[in-house]
């Protein structure tokens, strides 16, 4: 499902990450690490948002050579979403869903399942931050991703939201979507069956 070959990160800072070759198969995958391990370093450079060299493909989609097809099939939620304050949950909506092509009956179903109508229309500024959290969850869902990354995903949100996003996970993974999932938050972990779990440590991964 996922290729990554030859892979090297390097900050000015002096941090690298580098993967000499990782396949991850369909499934659930779970990304370990201390904080500065380079999860999220790892998550980006898969997003393409963040430069690295090496390649990274999906299936047969090289992310360098097909960039714009290749990030209309990897979904991304990060561990601490920002937004433009200015904009609603409810626009935010419009403007992801329109560029993931997301079904309209596919917004109502995880407007409804995330909890979030009763704030949707406000502003992002007077957001809590479960409330932004739930927001940028809901959005990696749109369209038809072959592969959602959540970053943290079980952090801020309530009970009742945290049990629904297990559910839904459960169920795009019947429906072929794979995960790749970050999480310091061990209790939740045992919630989920992972296909495999991998650790980045010293600039490596396991
Ligand atoms: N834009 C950047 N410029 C320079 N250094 C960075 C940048 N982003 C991250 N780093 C550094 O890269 C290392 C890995 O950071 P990263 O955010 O990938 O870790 P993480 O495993 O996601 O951590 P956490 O669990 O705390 O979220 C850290 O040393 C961090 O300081």
């Amino acid at each position: 499902m996922l290729e990554i070959q030859h892979f090297l990160k390097k900050y000015s800072t002096g941090f690298q990450l580098e993967i000499d070759s990782l396949l991850l198969n369909e499934g659930i995958h779970l990304i370990q690490g201390q904080n500065g391990a380079g999860k999220s370093t790892l998550f980006k450079a898969i997003v393409g948002i963040q430069t690295f060299q090496g390649e990274i493909l999906l299936d047969d989609l090289n992310l360098e050579k097909k960039p714009l097809a290749f990030r209309k099939k990897v979904n991304y939620a990060e561990a601490e979403p920002l937004y433009p304050e200015f904009l609603s949950l409810s626009e935010l909506i419009l403007f992801v869903a329109k560029a993931k092509e997301a079904p309209r009956d596919q917004i109502e179903r995880l407007k409804s399942s995330f909890g979030v109508t009763e704030f949707m229309e406000q502003p992002v500024a007077t957001y809590s931050s479960g409330m932004l959290k739930k927001s940028s969850l809901l959005l990696a869902f749109l369209g038809q991703p072959k592969l959602i990354i959540l970053d943290e995903p079980f952090t801020t949100i309530d009970k009742s939201s945290l049990e629904n996003l297990i559910e839904l996970i459960k169920l795009k993974k019947t429906e072929g979507v794979n995960f790749l999932i970050s999480s310091h938050q061990t209790e939740f972990i045992n919630l989920i069956s992972f296909d495999s779990v991998h650790t980045i440590s010293k600039g490596r991964i396991q």
